[in-house]
């Protein structure tokens, strides 16, 4: 199967409709108070109307309390919950929606493998290279030769770019490539040209 594509960090629904026609599987929408990608509540209906049914919507969290999910799941109605933070198994799985779990990566992230078990419901994990003191999204790759083989799908992310994606699947082989600032002009401004750049590189390691 070839490794799917998720972009995220949406914040203009003309964004989200070209990403869709360019053919990506998955599309996220940062709604953390403090990021520079964040959605407040009322700009979600124009992005959920700009994607498609068949392309899952990805509502990212990073340590949401549970009222914020619902309004969240109301205003851009996902598919997919993502949480980015310390969120536990238990407060994910309430929503009763399937979600994808962010782990930390690089110095001081532990062992992956005993701390996927600590979320036996997630479809799936999002490793993700960690700026100290950041939320998130700060382009920061860590190193992917040598990871251990996890229970579930790996969305591989942090700093991917159409430059370095090839060389991520033959790696790391994930399940899909999950990318933000590596497609951007500027945070939540998308570029088509690095979308399309991006999507050609995935899809030329032949997977
Ligand atoms: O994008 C953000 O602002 C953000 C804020 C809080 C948590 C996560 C965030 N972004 C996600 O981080 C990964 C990797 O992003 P990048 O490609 O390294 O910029 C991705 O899932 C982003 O959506």
């Amino acid at each position: 199967m070839s490794v799917r594509i998720k972009f995220c960090g949406f914040t203009r629904a003309a964004d989200a409709a070209l990403a869709a026609a360019l053919g990506v599987h998955a599309i996220g929408v940062v709604h953390v108070p403090g990021s520079k990608r964040h959605v407040p509540l009322d700009a979600m209906p124009a992005i959920r109307a700009a994607v498609p049914a068949h392309i899952d919507l990805v509502a990212l969290f990073v340590n949401p309390d549970a009222d914020t999910v619902r309004a969240v799941m109301a205003a851009l109605q996902p598919s997919l919950l993502q949480f980015h933070g310390d969120e536990a198994d238990a407060f994910c799985t309430q929503f009763g929606m399937p979600f994808i779990k962010a782990m930390a990566m690089g110095e001081g992230a532990g062992d992956i493998g005993l701390r996927q078990k600590d979320y036996p419901s997630a479809q799936a994990f999002v490793l993700d290279g960690h700026v100290p003191g950041q939320l998130g999204g700060q382009g920061e790759r860590f190193a992917w030769a040598g990871l251990p083989i996890l229970d579930k799908p790996i969305y591989l992310a942090g700093g991917l770019h159409a430059g370095n994606v090839a060389e991520a699947i033959r790696t790391v082989t994930p399940f899909a490539v999950d990318a933000s600032s590596g497609i951007e002009s500027a945070p939540g401004v998308k570029d088509a040209d690095k979308m399309r750049d991006f999507i050609r590189a995935a899809r030329a390691d032949g997977r």
